[in-house]
Order: C-alpha cells, then structure tokens, then sequence
C-alpha cells in the first residue's frame, strides 16, 4: 500500500496548485454550508484554522460566524507540550504571530485561552479523506490528540474537517491513533458517516 507520507506529499502538491479562483470559490462555498448546517447554527464557539499550503481557506466562513455571534478560536501549537495545541480566542483585533511551520497564529495570552469543553464545533484542516472517513493530516499528531477524548468518550468538541475535493483519496493507511471524522465538507458536498 502506497505509504502515508507519499500520499501527503502528493496531495498537498494538489492543493498548493489549485488556481487562485478555485481557492476564492472554494472559500465562498463554505457560506452555504454553514447556514444549512443545523449544527453549526446553533454553535456559540467553534474553533477554525487559518489556512496554509493550499489549504481550504476559512476567512469566509470566520467572517460568517463573526456575524452571527458565534465566537471562533485558533489552534496554537503549545509552548512546551510537543504535540499539542491550545485554543486561543480569535477576534478582528487579536494580535498576531506565525509559529514555526509559518501559520499564523494569535499571540499566546492566557486569558484567551479556551477549553476544549466549551468549543462546540472543531473544524480541522487535513490533507487527504477517504471515503470513510478516516483523516490524514499534516503528520504532527496534533489533531488526532486534540480529538481522542472525542473518539474514545465523546468528550469535547465535535470534529468537522474541512478540504478540497481534490483531497479525497481512494484509502488512506490508518494508523491506531487516527480518529476518524463523522462529517467533511468540501466545496462540492457534505460527508458524514454513518453514510
Ligand atoms: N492551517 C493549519 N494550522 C494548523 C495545522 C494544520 O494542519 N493546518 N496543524 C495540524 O496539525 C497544526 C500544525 N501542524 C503542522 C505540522 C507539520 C507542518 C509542516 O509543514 N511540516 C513540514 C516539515 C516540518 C518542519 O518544518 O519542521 C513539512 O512537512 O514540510 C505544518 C503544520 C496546527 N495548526
Ligand atoms: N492520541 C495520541 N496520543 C499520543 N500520540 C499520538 C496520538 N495521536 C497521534 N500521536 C502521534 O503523533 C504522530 C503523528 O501522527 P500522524 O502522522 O497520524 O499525524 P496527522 O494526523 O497526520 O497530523 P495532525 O493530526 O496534526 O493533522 C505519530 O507518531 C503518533 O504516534
């Protein structure tokens, strides 16, 4: 089976070279889906990502949720817990800085931290979805952490990954710690399991 770091290398080439409009669609498209959702309508916090290396793009769906009150928070990779994220509060004024990998990030201030217990919605980012759902990130482990007390206990925050189209794959080799996801949306349609 072809290995999980050829499969990430290929499809994060796909889409870094996804077209400048096919981005800015691919943003739009998200608006929609947000507003059909009845999930996320009823969402006071979610946390989002700012997009890097052709990912999804969320500033669209940041500024829908801005406008319906509902609070977005951004991962911030932890000072001194190696592959964990912190949830940081994210508003219009939020000062900001890029961690090691060059993503932005809002600038660690303690009281912004937030839970994980008071975020209702998680949307990750990932690089390649297979049709059952089972996700492949950017191989830091730091989604699959943020999401075990999810899988095993249904604790915390419930997961929606967010991608192109192009990243779906055939199958994806899963490892023990994977957590699969119960809902993708992509530009085209919605995924969720049980299908
Ligand atoms: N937009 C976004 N934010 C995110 C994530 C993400 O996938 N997307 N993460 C999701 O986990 C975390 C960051 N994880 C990352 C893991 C690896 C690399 C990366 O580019 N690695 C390099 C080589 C490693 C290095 O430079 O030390 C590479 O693979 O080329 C980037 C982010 C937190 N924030
Ligand atoms: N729940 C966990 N507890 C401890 N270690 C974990 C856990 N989840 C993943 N890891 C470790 O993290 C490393 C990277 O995992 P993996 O390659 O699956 O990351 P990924 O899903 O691609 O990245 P990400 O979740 O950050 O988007 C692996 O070596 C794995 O052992």
């Amino acid at each position: 089976m072809i290995t999980r770091q050829s499969l990430r290398n290929t499809v994060r080439q796909l889409r870094r070279e996804l077209p400048a409009e096919t981005q800015r669609q691919a943003a739009l498209s998200l608006v929609p889906h947000f507003e059909q959702h009845p999930l996320i309508r009823r969402a006071r916090r979610v946390a989002l990502y700012l997009a890097s290396d052709g990912e999804l793009d969320t500033r669209e769906a940041i500024a829908w949720c801005w406008q319906h009150d509902i609070a977005v928070c951004l991962p911030v990779l932890h000072p001194f817990s190696k592959g964990h994220l912190l949830f940081v509060d994210f508003t219009p004024t939020t000062p900001m800085s890029s961690n090691r990998f060059g993503i932005p990030e809002p600038e660690l201030n303690c009281q912004h931290i937030i839970s994980k217990a008071s975020i209702d919605i998680l949307f990750t980012p990932l690089v390649a979805f297979d049709q059952l759902g089972n996700r492949l990130g950017m191989g830091g482990g730091f989604y699959d952490r943020t999401l075990s007390s999810w899988h095993h206990h249904r604790l915390g925050p419930y997961p929606i990954g967010l991608a192109h189209d192009c990243q779906q794959v055939e199958q994806i080799p899963v490892e023990s710690w994977d957590v699969p996801l119960p809902e993708i949306l992509t530009p085209a349609r919605r995924w969720h399991w049980p299908a």
